[in-house]
């Protein structure tokens, strides 16, 4: 409500015997619905009528304020003399303006206070009296506070972007004074939970809804930050959200990453909260900028992880991925005994695919020998390549036997699989394999080496065949 307006309305109630003159049941009826603390004072600036809402914010009964100076509520006597007096006085032209100034409440704990003043007139113009309505702002000093944490987040090289994220949902928890916090992730109508922290552990990631049953579609059709302090009060009381999840309070904005969306950000609460003010929606649209530059740096790290791991000619997982997985599946094999089988697989006479039909060709060859070995085995196995046509199989669980039975099963789909060259020119593959079964106590690498052997003895035997390693080699 606009102040000139304030004063307008309040002219009807007061007569020209002063605002005392007035019976108290006549502001309770208009005033007590008010959210925000309404006190009225006579030309005085004695307390002649406050709200519930005052009693609430401030923490008096009205009877402990009715007479007292307003003074009484400010933090700093001088801001009762000065500011409060540029306003409050009998000539004051001050009229559609919202002010700060710094309140303290019975307990002594100070706050914020959003304020609005208007003076009272009498149908006759004279003034007789004022009327003030204050709302709690967060201070100036908690959004400094929040910023600096923000910036302390972001800035710390120590933690990966997914506990950036993390943290920066608890900063906004506790700026906002909420419960939930989400990152949430929407593809066409499903929204995902991608982060979470909830003081009462009732959210999990990865936990699914239909877009339309969430607050989040109110923030998706505004296209930015939306708040809701008091759903019951509020225009979505309607609405499935509301019926679906039963918070009462809720903020978010929109996530867009390179340009597209991703999904929001939101805190939310069962509990109504103070009406959220401009900064706030400064704050989360801020977050939510945060997150989508927290989330591409996280992406573009796992895509250059995922280069950096990946063979590009076969797609295959190359030497060094290989040898990190063979490291973990041996130490995992060694902690809980379990078999592990590994495949050394060499292409024969490769070179000769080379040397007859060019390096494209060979190249194709290597493609399709990858295509057709991700093919077979199981789910758990492992493949890589870790030369030029040297390729590994780590078979967790699998005893000799069954390691043969793989490597012969892969002989046989590549003899009955030509590859085609074009014009006419194709071509099927033949492998050596040598195959070891990881013994007690034993290091990845004599593992490895050993299955090598057996490859060679494969080799030297004619080729086209699976060579099983004895012992582990001194
Ligand atoms: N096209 C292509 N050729 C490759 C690649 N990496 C290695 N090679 C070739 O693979 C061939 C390997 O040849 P060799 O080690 O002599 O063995 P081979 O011809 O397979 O004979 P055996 O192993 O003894 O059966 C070499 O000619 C390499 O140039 C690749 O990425 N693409």
């Amino acid at each position: 409500m606009k102040d000139d307006k304030l004063g307008e309305t309040t002219k009807a109630l007061v007569d020209d015997g002063g605002v005392n003159s007035i019976s108290p049941s006549l502001f309770t009826e208009v005033f007590d619905a008010f959210e925000e603390a309404v006190v009225i004072t006579d030309a005085s600036r004695r307390i002649v009528y406050v709200n519930s809402a005052t009693e609430r914010l401030f923490g008096y009964s009205k009877n402990e304020l009715y007479g007292e100076e307003t003074k009484i509520l400010y933090a700093d006597e001088n801001d009762f003399s000065e500011q409060g007096r540029r306003r409050f006085n009998t000539s004051s032209k001050i009229a559609a303006e919202n002010y700060r100034v710094v309140y303290r409440r019975s307990d002594g704990e100070q706050f914020f206070g959003l304020t609005t003043g208007a003076v009272m007139r009498a149908k006759d113009g004279t003034v007789v009296g004022f009327i003030g309505i204050v709302r709690p702002a967060r201070s100036t000093d908690q959004s400094l506070d929040t910023l600096q944490k923000i910036q302390n987040i972001t800035s710390d090289v120590t933690l990966s972007q997914s506990n950036k994220i993390e943290r920066l949902l608890r900063v906004g928890l506790d700026h906002f004074g909420l419960e939930k916090a989400i990152v949430s992730r929407i593809v066409g109508s499903q929204y995902t939970i991608d982060y979470c922290v909830d003081l009462k552990g009732e959210l999990e990631p990865l936990t699914t809804f239909d877009l339309s049953g969430t607050y989040c579609v109110h923030t998706l059709s505004a296209g930015e930050s939306v708040g809701f302090h008091f759903v019951a009060k509020s225009e979505i009381q309607k609405h499935p959200c509301y019926t679906n999840f039963k918070m009462e309070s809720y903020i978010g904005a929109p996530i867009r990453l390179s340009g597209q969306l991703y999904g929001t950000i939101n805190f939310s609460s069962p509990s109504p909260v103070e009406p959220f003010c401009k900064d706030d929606h400064i704050l989360i649209t801020l977050l939510s900028d945060t997150v989508s530059y927290l989330l591409y740096k996280k992406q573009s790290e796992e895509e250059m992880k995922r280069l950096a791991s990946v063979d590009g000619l076969t797609g295959l997982p190359n030497r060094r991925a290989t040898m990190e997985r063979l490291n973990e599946l041996v130490d995992q094999s060694s902690r809980f005994g379990n078999s592990l089988s590994v495949l050394s697989i060499d292409i024969d006479h490769f070179k000769s695919i080379n040397d007859k039909w060019g390096h494209a060709a060979g190249d194709l060859a290597l493609t399709e020998f990858a295509r057709l070995a991700s093919e077979v085995g199981r789910k758990t196995d492992f493949c890589g390549r870790i030369g030029g046509e040297e390729f590994v199989f780590f078979l967790p669980g699998a005893n000799l036997e069954a390691s043969q039975k793989l490597g012969n099963n892969l002989r046989k789909r590549l003899a009955i699989t030509p590859i085609d060259f074009g014009s006419g020119a194709s071509t099927t593959l033949s492998i050596s394999v040598g195959v070891a079964m990881l013994e007690n106590g034993e290091s990845p690498e004599s593992l490895l080496a050993r299955a090598d052997e057996a490859m060679y003895k494969a080799k030297q035997e004619g080729r086209d065949r699976v060579y099983l390693a004895s012992h582990t080699i001194n």
